[in-house]
């Protein structure tokens, strides 16, 4: 695989995330703080005290700058937006449509940032990251964690009041979220980073199973924990966005599309044009870093023109009450 990463604050090429059966293991994420608007953290909650580093083309990514328009946190948090092709530096900044330099540290590359936050750093160097600007702290850099604070901890701060983690769902947000991860979320990486038959025909197989079951689910209700819109679906719907156009082509989850489960189709158009979350959507960032990304699955980095899809397309799923 020719992506880096940083070993001892130094970075490399010579790694692979597959192991002796070709299966993609993905490494622990390293920052985790947390914000607290109760005091209990040296991280308080504070207007344009924090920065959000993401790509437009990464669901996990994605999942921090829609809760971040969801909640109404524009002007309370910044963003910097990579480039979408990722090459053998890894990600970097520049001032290509659809991106935002970075502003705060002026970094060239996201490793720089990484390497600020720790000298000595050892992984990889992902989007996205919380980084508090006064104090040069890298927060976090998982993307649960980070949906979760601005979701809870800037409640105060959010313009919409809309809020994805209510009391009587918690537990079933939690377990969803979980339920989601490894098959789904996870597993259209497992699948196209897969570098053996047999792992690749698990994780697909796997990940369509739990497909078919979420299409089920939703037969009778709007979202993934009933009527209200939570976490879970946004860490849903950023995997289901990409899904057609990307994973399965690139990432050859081909057993059917999202367009051809009826309900799925609806539930990705439905959340598509919330208010904030189209803003949030870009497919050209998506494609072009997917498909010039990763040379040892694409190595022409030729990108398709397809497929023809029309998520402002009317959906069906305001039959179900709030
Ligand atoms: N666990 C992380 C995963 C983030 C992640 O894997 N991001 C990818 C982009 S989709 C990345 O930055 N990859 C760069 C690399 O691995 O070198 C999260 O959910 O925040």
């Amino acid at each position: 695989m020719p992506l880096g990463m940083l070993v001892d604050g130094k970075w490399t090429t010579e790694w692979t995330e597959q192991d002796n059966q070709g299966k993609f293991n993905r490494m622990p994420t390293q920052f985790r703080n947390w914000i607290k608007k109760d005091g209990s953290s040296a991280f308080t909650v504070e207007q344009n005290r924090y920065h959000l580093y993401v790509s437009l083309a990464c669901p996990w990514a994605h999942r921090t700058l829609m809760m971040r328009n969801l909640k109404g946190l524009k002007d309370v948090i910044s963003v910097s937006i990579v480039d979408p092709e990722m090459g053998e530096n890894g990600w970097n900044f520049s001032e290509e449509p659809g991106c935002i330099p970075d502003i705060v540290n002026s970094c060239n590359y996201l490793r720089e940032l990484y390497l600020k936050a720790n000298p000595q750093y050892t992984g990889r160097v992902t989007v996205p990251v919380l980084w508090d600007k006064p104090n040069q702290h890298m927060i976090n850099n998982e993307s649960r964690e980070i949906i979760r604070m601005l979701d809870v901890e800037f409640e105060a701060h959010s313009k919409s009041g809309l809020n994805l983690y209510p009391n009587e769902l918690q537990e079933q947000i939690e377990q969803t979220i979980d339920a989601i991860y490894q098959p789904i979320n996870n597993g259209v990486y497992r699948s196209g980073f897969a570098a053996s038959q047999t792992a690749y025909e698990e994780a697909v197989t796997e990940l369509f199973k739990h497909l078919d079951h979420w299409e089920q689910v939703l037969e009778s209700q709007r979202y993934l924990c009933g009527n209200k819109l939570t976490e879970a679906d946004v860490c849903l719907f950023t995997t289901l966005f990409r899904f057609d156009p990307v994973y399965h082509g690139h990432f050859k989850c081909n057993l059917r599309r999202i367009v051809d489960y009826p309900n799925l189709w609806n539930y990705v158009k439905d959340i598509y044009q919330t208010p904030g979350v189209k803003e949030t959507c870009n497919l050209d960032h998506i494609k072009r870093h997917y498909y010039k990304s990763h040379t040892q699955i694409n190595p022409t980095r030729v990108v398709p023109i397809g497929p023809i899809i029309n998520f402002d397309e009317p959906h069906d799923r305001e039959k179900f009450s709030q």
